[in-house]
């Protein structure tokens, strides 16, 4: 039997970077069609800010295994609409996963396949547990890179799918300085 090594590595808790990770980078370009407002978007483009980026330490994909990942999601909104990951369901749809908070403020979306949602606030220190069949997106309410490390099976893979097409139910805004948790209007069952 040949055994892989363990791993032991530090994060960088000011900046997320987990040392020798894979990294991704995701700009505001890569998520057309994500944001309802369309012309604030546009604007924004001209300057193509980065929205996330992950740092990922990942294995073949095989059942049993685990993998890792920091994210650093920037402050930013196009329009009243929070600065979001993309989200996704897992591939393997029964795969469930834990994020922990590190640094800034946030939250995480959940919704099940039938559309019904959930808001996580999130913070340092906060554990959320997704459980199998919930699709995920966080989103950064705060002023500073929202930072939080994800640990989800090796085999549970990205299902992009139907939140591309639909997005959540919810969408996460701010009005009048606050944030607010609202029904999406562009939301089609
Ligand atoms: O894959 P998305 O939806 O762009 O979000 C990225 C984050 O989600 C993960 O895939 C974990 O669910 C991580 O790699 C990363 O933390
Ligand atoms: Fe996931």
């Amino acid at each position: 039997m040949e055994y892989k090594k363990p791993i032991g590595i530090n994060i960088d808790l000011e900046t997320g970077v987990i040392p020798g990770a894979k990294k991704l980078v995701r700009r505001l370009s890569d998520l057309k069609g994500y944001f309802l407002d369309e012309d604030a978007y546009n604007e924004l483009l001209k300057d193509d800010p980065v929205v996330y980026e992950v740092y990922a330490v990942e294995q073949e994909e095989k059942e049993g295994d685990l993998n890792f990942a920091t994210t650093v999601l920037y402050p930013g909104k196009v329009g009243k609409e929070f600065f979001f990951t993309k989200g996704h369901f897992h591939s393997k749809a029964d795969r469930a996963e834990i994020y922990y908070g590190i640094k800034g403020k946030g939250g995480m979306l959940l919704q099940t396949p039938e559309g019904e949602a959930e808001w996580i606030p999130m913070g340092p220190g906060t554990v959320v547990y997704v459980p199998p069949y919930w699709a995920h997106r966080t989103v950064n309410t705060g002023d500073e890179p929202f930072i939080f490390l994800a640990v989800y099976p090796a085999d549970a893979g990205h299902d992009y799918g139907s939140i591309k097409d639909k997005g959540f139910s919810k969408i996460v805004i701010e009005e009048n300085g606050e944030v607010k948790v609202v029904d999406n209007p562009r939301w089609k069952e």
